[in-house]
């Protein structure tokens, strides 16, 4: 499932680019996975691509647009609108992806009322009624820690089922409610940890190509794939 995601954004681009076909190949090289698995994921979705032609873009985005669900637009509301939350509400790419920023919200009254994007901030309190009127089906939290699992039932308490957190905290809700986290500073400490990991390695008698060397000219390699797998 993550990597339908991947394919999609591929897909489109070609599209774009005005391809009609893709070959396995070239869909995996674009969506960074090997053809093999590609070919293997794509079957579960009932599509085998055409011998000598390859997969036909447009009905490969419609079948998976069907299987994520994107093929009816979902509404947004994004609250917490400081730093995190003018960037997110300003960017432009998530309509082509099938989302709609519907609503902003803030607790902050110097904050509401400011318009970014055609879309006014509103207080927090009005989450009830706008979130009624606007059928919000996601909500983003890109408020401080400290307010997040407040904001979390507030969304929970209206109906939204399911939740995407930028704050750095865990956060609890009731089962049937889906919550995704993203922390980029877990990221950079993951790439910190590689970092780490490679200097390790490089730092050892003959460093990483030397190591390589005196084996069988693979294992230092290996040994560097393994770390970034
Ligand atoms: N996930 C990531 O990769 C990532 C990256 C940067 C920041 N962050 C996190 O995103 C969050 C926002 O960061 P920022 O730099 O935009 O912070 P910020 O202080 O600029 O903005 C936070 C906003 O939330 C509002 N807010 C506070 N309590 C609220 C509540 N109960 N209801 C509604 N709004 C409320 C504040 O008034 C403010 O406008 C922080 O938790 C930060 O740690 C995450």
């Amino acid at each position: 499932m993550a990597r339908l995601p991947e394919y999609l954004r591929a897909l489109h681009n070609l599209a774009d680019s005005g391809d009609d076909t893709v070959s396995s190949e070239g869909l995996a090289a674009a969506a960074g996975v090997n053809s093999a698995k590609l070919r293997k994921d794509l079957s579960h979705l009932g599509s085998y691509g055409t011998r000598g032609v390859g997969y036909d873009v447009a009905l490969l985005i419609e079948q998976i647009e069907y299987v994520l669900g994107l093929t009816q637009c979902r509404a947004v509301a994004l609250v917490g609108i400081g730093n995190l939350g003018h960037a997110l509400a300003g960017y432009a790419g998530f309509a082509s992806r099938g989302f709609r920023i519907a609503a902003l919200f803030d607790a902050d009254p110097a904050r509401v009322g400011e318009e970014i994007s055609g879309l006014t901030v509103r207080h927090i309190d009005e989450l009830p009624t706008i979130a009624a009127e606007e059928s919000i089906a996601i909500g983003v939290i890109a408020t401080p820690a400290a307010a997040a699992q407040t904001v979390a039932d507030q969304l929970v308490a209206v109906g939204v089922t399911s939740i995407l957190n930028f704050a750095p905290c865990v956060l609890t809700v009731p089962e049937g409610v889906d919550m995704r986290k993203v922390d980029l500073a877990i990221e950079l400490q993951i790439l910190s940890f590689h970092e780490h990991r490679k200097a390790a390695l490089t730092a050892l008698p003959g460093g990483l190509v030397g190591g390589a060397e005196e084996t069988d000219g693979r294992a230092g390699r290996a040994g560097v794939e393994a770390v970034g797998s």
